[in-house]
């Protein structure tokens, strides 16, 4: 049976519910996914004065063929990019700039060291997001940034986040779409704090100064992405959860989810809903915690698919942006783009093809064997005919297809990258 005459049976079944298959694809072809560039070089980055992995996150494995030039992490992005459906944004960290061979300090960096990025995005049209880096640097080697005691040190992060800022403007002007600049700091103590407030209000002012300038949103929205804890910081975090909830409501940011960032049993999907009550905006780093924040490529999991269900049935496909964090350097790092994207997008697919109005009802009825069993019933519906329909619709390769490029493209590429080095 061909995709076509299958995805015709599975749409039979789906529309015995009233679901219109067409419109879900249509509909999840707009939707964006911002893939982080740094999925491809294991966070290194292209500095000059290139500093070791630091601010509590670690990367393990050594798979052969990993980007060392923003020539080459361009060019395995674009491999990712031709297998996975849709049209989509690259999240990149002010560690990518490129500077010529100059030592450029992160307060001094500027929007054209970042032109080659901007004008790789036109060519494929993607969008771009950013973030500051406040890690992997001399500056931050105790482990505090914006929180940090000593003002000259604060001020150099708070110059940072100022230009990060002005760079993301004028990203989001030259491309038409607004860059999502998204703060996150390692700050915080290994063992238990004698003053756990202290820091948190040197880090609110250091925000409240970056963000004094104003900035159109046309070209950026700001947000500010928490943690529980980290390597190094493992009894206190400054920037928690609940220091960012506030400061995200209060100052009209966007607070920024990152599914590794929370207790183990703690989900985000559960925690989408709440803030859209109070904010337009809410964005998400999709990752995979197992045991703690150790940002494996993203599965298809139930939370996964319980955060597609909590942006699908609430109709917040253009309120939730959606990013991915995750880094595996023991896997193929083509390969873990391919397979941590499209898993998000079949979440996304997965919410579209269920009868989320009808569940409504039961619900509402009080009818929770009925809510229980539909729910279960779906899991076993012919997804996966749809996804293939989509896939190939979208001239990208169905099912496990996409592997044999991969593997085409590590024998081409990757291999002689690595025998070269
Ligand atoms: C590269 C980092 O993962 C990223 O900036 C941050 O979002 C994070 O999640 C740190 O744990
Ligand atoms: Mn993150």
């Amino acid at each position: 049976m061909t995709i076509e005459q299958r995805y015709q049976l599975a749409k039979a079944q789906y529309e015995s519910w009233g679901i219109d298959v067409d419109a879900a694809l249509a509909k999840l072809k707009q939707v964006p996914i911002s893939i982080h560039c740094w999925q491809g070089d294991d966070v290194g980055g292209f500095e000059v004065n290139k500093q070791a992995l630091s601010g509590g996150i670690d990367v393990t494995g050594n798979y052969p063929g990993k980007a060392t030039t923003p020539e080459e992490l361009r060019q395995d992005i674009e491999q990712a990019l031709k297998l996975i459906p849709g049209q989509h944004r690259i999240n990149l960290h002010a560690i990518y700039a490129e500077t010529n061979g100059e030592i450029v300090e992160r307060d001094q960096l500027k929007p054209h060291h970042f032109q080659n990025w901007i004008d790789w995005a036109k060519k494929h049209q993607l969008g771009i997001d950013f973030n500051p880096t406040l890690f992997s640097h001399p500056k931050a080697d105790d482990g505090l940034t914006l929180s940090h005691p000593d003002q000259s040190i604060r001020d150099f992060w708070i110059r940072h986040c100022q230009a990060s800022r002005r760079i993301a403007e004028h990203i989001g002007k030259e491309l038409g779409s607004p860059v999502l600049t998204n703060i996150w700091i390692p700050d915080g103590y290994k063992d238990t704090p004698s003053d756990r407030l202290g820091p948190r209000k040197r880090l609110k002012e250091s925000l409240d100064t970056i963000f004094s300038e104003e900035i159109d949103s046309t070209y950026n929205l700001d947000a500010v992405e928490s943690k529980l804890f980290g390597i190094g910081s493992e009894a206190y975090v400054v920037g928690s959860h609940e220091f960012y909830l506030g400061y995200a409501v209060q100052n009209n940011k966007l607070c920024l989810l990152d599914t590794g960032h929370y207790h183990p049993t703690e989900m985000v999907s559960n925690k989408i809903s709440a803030l859209l009550l109070f904010s337009d905006k809410v964005a998400l780093h999709v990752s995979r915690p197992v045991r703690w924040d150790s940002d494996h490529v993203v599965s298809f999991d139930d939370e996964l698919k319980e955060i597609g269900l909590e942006i699908v049935r609430n109709d917040a496909l253009n309120n939730v942006l959606i990013g991915l964090d995750f880094f595996d350097a023991s896997i193929n790092r083509v390969a873990a783009w391919t397979i941590g994207t499209r898993n998000m997008i079949k979440a996304l697919l997965y919410a579209l093809l269920m009868p989320n109005d009808q569940l409504k009802v039961y619900q509402e009825q009080g009818d929770y064997t009925k809510r229980l069993a539909v729910l279960e019933e779906f899991k076993s519906y012919p997804f996966g005919a749809v996804w293939d329909y989509y896939c190939e619709r979208m001239d990208v390769p169905a099912g496990l297809d996409w592997l044999d490029h991969v593997n085409k493209y590590e024998d081409d590429v990757l291999v002689k990258r690595a025998n070269k080095s």
